[in-house]
């Protein structure tokens, strides 16, 4: 069966970088991407945190299908649906007192995504990191059942609680080109967890970049291998995800 491939972006496709808007593009990950998704019939998506215009900017001047911010926007054939700031109200009130909180923090950097927040870390010391977690402990422990906090690299993340990689992954299964073929899905987070989990479930392949504990069957060490598989069935290399290395 042929495959429709799903790809995250911070770790998988690119390294990761010191802040988000720090990540570089390998020359030729575009164009390689590009023929992969015509050998695919047009099935490969990006899957990823981010907001799908940040993902079109980084991968410029192709677009993609994608679904951001874990989910909670889709675009398809063009077109992008889910992502409002304005249906987030309360959300955004929390992403004021996060940014008022922790402007005194050195390295904790607020990612206002709109209809998600992401607080970041990365280039914090312990004491700061510790006081922006409890932050967004609390700011996401406000906003009830409806929002829920992802930990990820560095970062904690508030997203709309129905949002999941996996139900946006089982959304796009369900639509051409995607229909009818075996998901392989490629992610190397914490938050990719629940996808890997999902795509196996319904007969697919996951497939975990980097280390760390994962319910994948499969493992990829880096992005650069990442890279260097898609370029080569980008070339006319045989597909087969089974072929990889088990996790
Ligand atoms: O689902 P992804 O495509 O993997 O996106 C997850 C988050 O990635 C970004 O943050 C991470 O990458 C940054 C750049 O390498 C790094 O500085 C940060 O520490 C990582 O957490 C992105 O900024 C988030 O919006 C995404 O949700």
């Amino acid at each position: 069966m042929d495959i429709a491939l799903f790809l995250d972006f911070d770790g998988t496709l690119v390294d990761i970088a010191p802040r988000p808007d720090a990540v570089r593009v390998e020359p030729g990950l575009v164009d390689a991407l590009e023929r992969l998704r015509d050998r695919l019939g047009g099935a490969l998506a990006i899957v990823t945190g981010r907001p799908v215009a940040q993902i079109d900017g980084f991968l410029a001047p192709a677009l993609f299908d994608a679904a951001g911010l874990h989910g909670v926007e889709r675009r398809v054939d063009g077109a992008l649906s889910g992502g409002r700031p304005e249906d987030h109200p309360e959300l955004r009130r929390q992403v004021e007192r996060l940014n008022a909180e922790t402007a005194a923090l050195d390295g904790v950097l607020i990612e206002d995504k709109g209809a998600s927040v992401a607080v970041h870390w990365r280039l914090a010391g312990p004491a700061e990191t510790a006081r922006a977690e409890a932050l967004v402990r609390a700011a996401a422990g406000s906003l009830g059942s409806a929002y829920r906090l992802q930990l990820g690299k560095a970062v904690g993340e508030i997203v709309p609680a129905q949002a999941t990689k996996a139900h946006a992954i089982r959304g796009l299964m369900e639509r051409a080109p995607y229909a009818g073929r075996r998901a392989v899905f490629l992610g190397d987070d914490k938050t990719d967890e629940i996808a890997f989990a999902s795509v196996a479930e319904d007969g697919g392949v996951a497939v975990r970049v980097g280390d760390g504990e994962t319910v994948a069957a499969r493992r990829l060490p880096d992005p650069a291998a990442v890279r260097a598989l898609l370029r080569g069935w980008a070339d006319g290399a045989a597909i087969d995800p089974e072929a990889l290395p088990p996790a």
